[in-house]
């Protein structure tokens, strides 16, 4: 069954149309990728599928219902997350409070904490600050946790960006180039910690340029060219197809 289903979705920017009649299938628990060359609409497509910007026409069902009408926040609720190209850490707050801050509905500080007792408060945060723990352990980022997350290099910073995703619990994570701007050891890692995500049941879309390393980890992608759908299909069968080798730099992949 279809997680989230994408049909005939169009956007535009003024004149220009940025997404022309886009439909993507993105199964329970699957890994997914989506490719194309710059300017083909990735992450117009995100954009839309989140919330962050409208669509001119089509629809979007995520868990079998239609999502079009809510706003970015009420997608997140639903299980809908994604990540941006350019990671967005408080540079001047440690890695550890970055991961607290994206903890949902953490009411020390807001006015229901005043019907609270100093005991729940408490606990709620014990709770998160447990979660962030165990998450940067798992994302192998334990050791800079009171570090300012801007000092991070470029992988852990998109390391830190999935993780702060990860606090929200979602159902469905979308990857906006988590390898862009990462050292080759650091995209191992990535790319380890993803596959070990879905494993677990974690259904997963990737934008993604690196296509050797996306090929090597997804068994289906999508290309996108000129705010539309060329190919669909398994990395060895897409990048074979004749339309594909010709948006990618008049067929050298
Ligand atoms: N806010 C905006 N206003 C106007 N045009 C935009 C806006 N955002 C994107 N575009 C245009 O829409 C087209 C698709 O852009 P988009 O960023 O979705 O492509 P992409 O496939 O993600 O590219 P890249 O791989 O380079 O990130 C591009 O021509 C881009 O210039």
């Amino acid at each position: 069954m279809a997680l989230l289903s994408v049909k005939n979705v169009g956007a535009s920017f003024g004149g220009f149309i940025a997404l022309d009649d886009v439909s993507l299938q993105l199964h329970e628990g699957e890994l997914l990728g989506l490719i194309g060359t710059n300017g083909a609409g990735k992450s117009t497509l995100f954009s839309v599928i989140t919330g962050y910007i409208p669509k001119r026409s089509g629809s979007i069902e995520f868990a079998g219902e239609g999502i079009d009408n809510l706003a970015v926040h009420a997608r997140v609720w639903r299980g809908l997350a994604r990540t941006f190209q350019v990671p967005r850490e408080f540079s001047q707050l440690s890695v550890f409070d970055n991961m607290m801050a994206a903890a949902p509905g953490l009411r020390g500080e807001g006015l229901l904490s005043l019907f609270l007792s100093p005991r729940q408060v408490a606990r709620e945060e014990q709770q998160a600050a447990e979660r962030v723990n165990d998450l940067l352990t798992f994302l192998n980022l334990a050791k800079v946790a009171r570090e300012p997350a801007g000092k991070l290099s470029g992988g852990q910073k998109k390391l830190l960006e999935l993780g702060r995703l990860l606090m929200l619990e979602p159902r469905c994570i979308m990857l906006d180039e988590p390898f862009a701007g990462v050292n080759p050891v650091l995209i191992e890692e990535l790319s380890l910690r993803i596959q070990e995500l879905n494993g677990r049941g974690m259904t997963v879309l990737i934008i993604e340029h690196n296509l050797e390393e996306l090929s090597r980890i997804v068994p289906r992608m999508y290309v996108m060219d000129s705010g539309k759908v060329i190919a669909e299909g398994t990395p060895d069968n897409v990048l074979s197809q004749d339309l594909v080798r010709e948006a990618y730099m008049g067929g050298v992949i």
